[in-house]
């Protein structure tokens, strides 16, 4: 089962509430919603208070990636805005094992990512108590960046992983997703797409139904794949 997962950075946040309830009507199945701290990464974002406001208008899951240093303090709150997910750096954690059983202590699932240069090594120790591995195809920080295709392999390799553990993990991939790429992705291992330019950036604002085509678009791509 494949996954689209609008990632909110390249939302209106004028209209934040209408651009997340459209993005489901249109098709999408998760919110991915982007955490920037202007210390791990060179930007910032959005924290606890907005995954508040959002958490009312829907049921389907926010999946919150935090792009932050030190990234522990900050897990409770976001557990009680309402996040189903979170997933964190393990550059930006000192201690992550404790991370991860932080994140499900607080009775969400829990989340690791790899930036383009981070070594999948890191998943070693610990595969057995993640939910989801982010695979980061463009360096984190900002939307609209071009999808690194070294990525492609990196999938691969962590698809076999998780095929070997036996467990139900999701494998997400983030940067650079478009319509005429997303077939390729899903053929390297991922189920579940962030895409935030691809989605925020098609059709006209005045359209309620701006996102319907690109998201059926890649729902089109990703059947070819699938049968
Ligand atoms: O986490 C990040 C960037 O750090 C991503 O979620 C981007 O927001 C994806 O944007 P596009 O590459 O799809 O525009």
């Amino acid at each position: 089962m494949y996954r689209i997962a609008p990632s909110i950075l390249s939302a209106n946040f004028a209209k934040l509430g209408e651009e997340v309830t459209q993005v489901l009507a249109s098709g999408a199945d998760i919110i991915h919603f982007d955490v920037m701290d202007n210390h791990y990464v060179p930007n910032l974002t959005i924290g606890p208070l907005v995954c508040e406001a959002i958490r009312p208008l829907t049921e389907a899951m926010i999946d919150v990636h935090l792009m932050v240093e030190p990234v522990d303090r900050i897990i409770p709150d976001f557990a009680k805005a309402g996040a189903n997910i979170i997933s964190f750096h393990p550059e930006a954690s000192r201690h992550i094992d404790r991370t991860i059983g932080l994140i499900k202590e607080q009775g969400c699932k829990a989340g690791l990512v790899f930036n383009p240069a981070t070594p999948l090594s890191y998943l070693d120790h610990v595969m057995d108590k993640l939910d989801l591995i982010l695979i980061m195809s463009v360096n984190p920080g900002f939307g609209g960046q071009t999808f690194i295709p070294e990525a492609l392999h990196k999938l691969r390799l962590t698809r076999e992983r998780i095929n070997s553990s036996g467990r139900d993990i999701l494998l997400e991939i983030d940067g650079g997703v478009k319509v005429n790429n997303i077939a390729e992705i899903a053929r390297a291992g991922a189920d579940t797409f962030v895409a935030g330019s691809a989605i925020y950036g098609a059709g006209k604002e005045s359209d309620p139904h701006r996102y319907d085509s690109v998201i059926a678009a890649m729902r089109a791509e990703l059947a070819t794949v699938s049968s």
